[in-house]
């Protein structure tokens, strides 16, 4: 990650909140009670191999607010997952179903693994694993799941399965399932496309012509491909794309569409370099740093930092994953000029279509796609108008205005609620 410092995502996400909520005016005590988790669970997690050694996995599900509904948010598998990480995406869950004005508070959670060092039967086991753990502290009315980083749709029909085990045929228990099996059309995509909504809204505001912009994408998943997709549709041309194995750039662009209906892209077979099939090899701090109109950080957290966000060429900044910019370079993006559509705004769009996924299991009829892409479209619009006039009002960054509304629809649902 190239930081001096070492990124801690509990303080970014801290840091993010409290500015907010002196601006709203929030007390000491309010400020304590929306910092903190409501509950936080962690387990372990055995597991034969199957080469027959023992290994020991910690499964995590923080539950952060539910002022304003269930609990709600995604699971990751990821060597990285740990208390800090879970407790810091649980409450950004919290602000960004709060900022899109879906009825569900935040939670996150997974396990620490590498899903590609584990056998599809051993990555089932230790799902169904995770979801019996967790026991009656998840369910419909509860906690609902969803994927995230290291987890899919199949990972989610995993705990369907294992959750109906105990609790009789309950599919609002986790979004983002195979649309074969009662997920919502739309929700394998609906971050990314979210992402690409978002982004031309800014660009828009931003005076930047999308038309021919040129676009880097950092973590080439389910969340930087979609993006990547929905952005060359609307004009734009992906110049450089990476995963965790490092990125690749053409100064003419990929074509993302074959990249992404190939064969070995479907199999998760072949890195982002490979993929690319032209262009030149770049690492992955250097795909930060490229002169590009927008940037997309897709992947892990804390990759823009103090260090490096001196040196971002970017026009406009879109966060396709969650907290990729500490708050030292937030500022800096800040002095610099340069707008940054936050996570709890750019990356909603697939909380927003998990929503329309529960409701539709809840009463057990499918919507239409098109019915699926009008709403999100309208959802994330309303609340990209918001935090713009928001920010013009006040002027504030997008991210501090996202903040300020998220934050002040919570505190005024626990008042709401009383002690
Ligand atoms: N899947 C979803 O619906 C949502 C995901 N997000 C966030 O978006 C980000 C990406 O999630 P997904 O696309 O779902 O995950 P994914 O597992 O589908 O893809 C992750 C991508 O990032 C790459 N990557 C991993 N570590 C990296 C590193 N250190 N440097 C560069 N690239 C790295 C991987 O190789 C892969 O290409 C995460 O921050 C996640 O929390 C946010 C909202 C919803
Ligand atoms: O779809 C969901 O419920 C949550 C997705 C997620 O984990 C996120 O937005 O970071």
């Amino acid at each position: 990650m190239n930081s001096t410092k070492t990124y801690n995502p509990q303080q970014c996400a801290d840091s993010y909140l409290a500015q907010a909520l002196r601006r709203i005016g929030a007390s000491e005590a309010m400020e304590h009670l929306l910092q903190a988790s409501y509950r936080e669970i962690k387990f372990e997690l055995p597991l034969i191999r199957k080469d027959g050694s023992l290994a020991v996995f910690h499964g995590y599900r923080v539950q952060h607010n539910h002022s304003r509904g269930p609990f709600k948010g995604g699971i990751r598998y990821h060597p990285s997952v740990n208390w800090e990480h879970s407790h810091a995406l649980a409450s950004i869950m919290t602000w960004k179903t709060a900022l899109v004005d879906i009825p569900f508070g935040g939670a996150k959670g997974g396990i620490d693994c590498d899903p590609c060092a584990l056998s599809s039967s051993e990555l089932e086991t230790l799902t169904k694993r995770f979801i019996i753990k967790l026991g009656p502290l998840v369910g419909p009315d509860q906690d609902i799941l969803a994927p995230d980083m290291g987890t899919n749709a199949q990972t989610m029909a995993w705990l369907y399965d294992a959750y109906s085990q105990g609790e009789g045929d309950e599919p609002a228990v986790v979004t983002g399932k195979p649309v074969g099996l009662g997920g919502s059309y739309g929700r394998a995509e609906a971050t990314g496309r979210g992402v690409a909504m978002v982004a031309a809204w800014a660009a828009q505001a931003e005076k930047l012509n999308l038309t021919g912009a040129t676009v880097a994408i950092q973590g080439f998943g389910n969340v930087g491909s979609c993006a990547a997709r929905f952005l060359a549709e609307r004009g734009a041309k992906v110049v450089a794309i990476s995963d965790v194995r490092g990125g690749v750039y053409s100064g003419d662009g990929f074509d993302i569409e074959t990249i992404v209906h190939s064969k070995e892209a479907e199999e998760k077979s072949a890195s982002a370099l490979e993929l690319a099939r032209k262009g030149e090899a770049i690492s992955n701090e250097e795909l930060l740093t490229l002169e590009v109109d927008l940037l997309i950080p897709a992947a892990v957290g804390g990759v823009l930092h103090e260090n490096n966000a001196d040196q971002v060429k970017a026009r406009l900044i879109v966060e396709g994953g969650n907290l990729p910019t500490t708050c030292e370079a937030a500022e800096i993006f800040r002095d610099r000029g340069i707008p940054v559509a936050p996570d709890i705004l750019a990356n909603a769009g697939g909380v927003t279509v998990s929503y329309f996924e529960w409701a539709q299991n809840l009463q057990r009829y499918r919507w239409e796609r098109e019915t699926v892409h009008q709403r999100l479209e309208k959802t994330l619009k309303k609340a990209w108008d918001n935090v713009r006039k928001k920010a013009e009002e006040d002027s504030l960054s997008y991210r501090e205005a996202a903040y300020v509304i998220a934050t002040g629809r919570v505190k005024h649902a626990i008042e709401l609620r009383g002690f």
